[in-house]
């Protein structure tokens, strides 16, 4: 057996082959496209999902019959929205609902069961196409407002926002928000994508394995960070608090300072600056330019003092507040992308499946004598 226990964490530890995304010399790939190729020519969101399912881009032909199946998904059953109303008038973390949302796809497609290709992308095609359908539903029917129905003129990212506050969406805030979901749709080996593998290893079906990924998508180590750095904004502008004291005050607790430090990165998260631009254009000259001072101050002074780099939760909370999203729906945001990754994960793992079972160490006793309840 090998020891890879002093590797806390699995630090370092090649855990499965993929060719859906890549870490190499800290830059990210998506099957061989690099992030910033992606990024400044404008794909689409739509184009990659299509690139991570199918590992090539698609054809103009090939994307338009693609985002035609998603529009024709939007929709969620009158069930399932009676469920999200249900779950909106008891205190759950959105995430909560999302993860139980999720569940029940399974539970209302009758043919949740079927393992054959056919059913297996019509159930990726589905969770793909419903998941901001079920986050907008939830954020408007907690407020006390109607549910909007999906629009199929509109892509993924504008049929969210105008979903989310029913009204036609800013293409600068569809285009912000188009370019944070491609950012953050895929990223190798992260905690939630492995979870979802560890499922599908076992040959669950896809919606046990997407609320697997929820569930530990969830954590403030994982992407429920962003949702606690924009705690971490207002509470600093809330007290007036000096960025460098308050800082430093929470590292000398030895507390983590949230949206800092990565498991993979060390020199620079390759989506960082992306977000860092769409939080100063979409924050400049208004309210919000606060959060976006706020950060540089705090970026610099982790940088400086502990050597400490921003990831991908740290500059997506500002971009997110300013497209008129709540922070507690943030990590949604990121799951309705990041859904893209793990089903083509799962999709991955099962077509050349080996159970993922490693070993632990044990730490405890031995050979203890049973002794009768009277006795102990
Ligand atoms: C989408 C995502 O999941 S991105 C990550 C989102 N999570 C966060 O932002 C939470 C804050 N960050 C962290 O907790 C960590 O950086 C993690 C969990 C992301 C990565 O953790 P690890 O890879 O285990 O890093 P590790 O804990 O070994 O850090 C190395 C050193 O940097 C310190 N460090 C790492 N991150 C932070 C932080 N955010 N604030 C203060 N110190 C930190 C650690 O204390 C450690 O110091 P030490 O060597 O003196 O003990
Ligand atoms: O890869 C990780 O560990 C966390 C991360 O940045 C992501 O999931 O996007």
């Amino acid at each position: 057996m090998t020891d890879t226990t002093s590797r806390d964490g699995l630090k370092d530890t090649i855990a499965c082959q993929t060719r859906i995304s890549s870490i190499i010399d800290e830059q990210l790939s998506y099957a061989g496209y690099n992030i910033s190729e992606l990024m400044d020519n404008g794909a689409s969101f739509e184009e990659v999902i299509y690139l991570l399912w199918n590992l090539h881009l698609p054809t103009q032909i090939e994307l338009n019959h693609f985002v035609t199946e998603l529009r024709n998904h939007y929709e969620i059953s009158d069930a399932v929205e009676q469920c999200i109303l249900i779950q909106s008038r008891r205190h759950l973390h959105p995430m909560s609902v999302l993860r139980s949302t999720v569940s029940l796809l399974g539970v209302y497609n009758v043919h949740a069961e079927d393992t054959s290709l056919e059913a297996r992308y019509d159930q990726s095609i589905q969770l793909m196409a419903k998941m901001p359908t079920i986050i907008a539903t939830f954020a408007r029917l907690r407020k006390g407002l109607t549910p909007i129905a999906p629009r199929k003129d509109l892509s993924f990212a504008a049929n969210f926002l105008y979903m989310l506050n029913g009204a036609e969406p800013d293409p600068i805030a569809v285009e912000a928000l188009d370019k944070a979901l491609v950012l953050h749709a895929d990223h190798e080996l992260n905690a939630s994508t492995f979870a979802a593998r560890v499922c599908a290893s076992t040959l669950s079906d896809i919606y046990s394995c997407v609320t697997t990924a929820i569930g530990t998508l969830k954590g403030p180590l994982h992407g429920g960070a962003n949702e606690r750095v924009f705690e971490m904004l207002c509470e600093i502008r809330d007290t007036n608090a000096q960025v460098e004291d308050y800082l430093q005050e929470k590292l000398n607790s030895a507390e983590k300072i949230t949206g800092f430090g990565h498991r993979v990165y060390k020199h620079q998260d390759p989506r960082e600056k992306y977000l860092r631009d769409m939080a100063q254009k979409l924050t400049e000259g208004t309210d919000d330019e606060i959060f976006f001072t706020l950060s540089r101050r705090i970026e610099d002074y982790m940088k400086n003092t502990k050597g400490l780099i921003p990831n991908v939760d740290f500059y997506s909370a500002t971009v997110y507040h300013s497209l008129g999203i709540d922070s507690d729906i943030f990590t949604l945001v990121f799951a309705m992308s990041r859904v893209s990754g793990w089903i083509a994960h799962i999709q991955e793992q099962q077509k050349h499946n080996k159970l993922i079972r490693p070993r632990s160490q044990y730490t405890g006793p031995q050979n203890l004598e049973y002794l009768p309840i009277g006795r102990r």
